[in-house]
């Protein structure tokens, strides 16, 4: 049985969710995984940060109602986030890095990644800024340090699309992809719909954890825009930054469009998708569409998110799942967590006491 020392980067939905998960699972995961994970640090903007090398207790830390700069009061503590420190000097198998995503540079999460990568630590992320814009250079990082740079809930959530296409679908030879890839904007056309208005929609929304700290992120399609990038660059070969795809979202759409789509048996969907054209080059976009009823995507609801690849040998293969929620994305970091265990690297992993 290993431990895996885990340093958590941002405390916000998604890392205390996984850290709700640590204080009830480590006995299962030991049994069913082969792992238990241990919190030796934890830095967030808002907390403070703080450092323990035998362990946090990880109910402690999601229970206690920490106020601004709290952590200072810790044994080990500061009520400064001190993000380099800790991921330079936290004694840390595995940097969990779920800041804010920054659509326009990536930062300050792609340096939180380089400096983990660059002391010999994993990096596991939801982060989309860091693995739309700078993923080759940090895998790069990542291999020249043998380590591992994961990312699987950058795109989905826990729904596991970049795994099962690289994967399981190795060979296939994916032509394209066409997707519902932000679960606000889905919940807020869905809510619209309903008869919500925008503004209270997206007040759920945010409520519910599934959007971005900035929700114009979500409704203007900044964020399907680097999950497009993610996935062009990740199964097709592209090599896309954010600016290269046409971006629009959803804040233009009135409630009386929604309604008209309704009376015309179709629904607005805010589509992602990327094609590789006769002449090798990829193109992506990013744009509200009005699909009839009968259309695959149409259907999908709430948060969930759905993506069909167009591929070579089986024509389209379409995944659907939760794209957006704070347990739905711990859990992808769990998943990155077994893929580096079920890797065996030899380094890291510390044998239980
Ligand atoms: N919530 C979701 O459904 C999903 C979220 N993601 C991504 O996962 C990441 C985390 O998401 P959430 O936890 O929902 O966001 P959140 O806004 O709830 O939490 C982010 C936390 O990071 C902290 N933070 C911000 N800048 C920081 C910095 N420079 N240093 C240290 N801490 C900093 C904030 O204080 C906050 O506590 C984001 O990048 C998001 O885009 C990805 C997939 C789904
Ligand atoms: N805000 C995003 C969260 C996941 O990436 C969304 O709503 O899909």
């Amino acid at each position: 049985m290993k431990i895996y020392n885990i340093a958590l980067i941002g405390f916000g939905g998604v890392n205390r969710a996984l850290a709700e998960l640590i204080a009830t699972k480590n006995p299962l995961w030991e049994q069913d995984l082969g792992f238990r994970l241990n919190i030796v640090a934890v830095s967030d903007l808002y907390l403070g940060s703080v450092i323990s090398p035998n362990g946090l207790d990880a109910k402690t830390l999601v229970e206690a109602n920490f106020a601004k700069g709290g952590f200072g009061g810790l044994s080990g503590g500061s009520a400064e986030a001190d993000n380099e420190a800790i991921i330079k000097t936290a004694p840390a198998d595995i940097v969990v890095e779920a800041t804010f995503t920054n659509p326009t540079d990536g930062e300050p999460a792609v340096s939180h990644c380089r400096w983990a990568l660059n002391s010999g630590k994993h990096v596991v992320t939801t982060n989309k800024g860091p693995v739309a814009i700078a993923a080759r250079e940090l895998k790069a990082l990542a291999e020249a340090n043998s380590v591992h740079f994961e990312y699987e809930g950058s795109v989905m959530s826990g729904t596991p699309v970049i795994r099962m296409a690289e994967k399981t679908l190795a060979g296939a030879e994916i032509k394209g992809f066409e997707g519902i890839l932000n679960g606000t904007s889905n919940f807020v056309l869905g809510r619209m719909e309903q008869g919500l208005d925008f503004a209270s929609a997206v007040a759920e929304a945010q409520a519910l954890g599934y959007a971005e700290a900035d929700p114009t992120a979500d409704v203007e399609g900044f964020d399907v825009r680097l999950k497009v990038v993610i996935l062009a660059n990740e199964l097709l070969g592209a090599n896309l930054k954010p600016e290269d795809v046409a971006c629009n979202g959803i804040s233009k759409l009135s409630t009386s469009d929604i309604r008209a789509a309704a009376k015309a048996e179709s629904r607005w969907k805010l589509v992602g998708s990327a094609v590789r054209n006769a002449d090798g080059t990829i193109t992506g976009s990013v744009a509200p569409k009005q699909l009839a009823l009968g259309h695959p995507l149409a259907g999908v609801n709430g948060a969930t998110n759905a993506v069909s690849l167009n591929t070579e040998l089986l024509g389209p293969v379409t995944l659907s799942g939760p794209g957006a929620g704070r347990v739905e994305t711990a859990f992808a970091l769990l998943s990155d967590i077994v893929a580096i265990h079920n890797a065996h690297s030899p380094n890291f992993a510390k044998e239980a006491a």
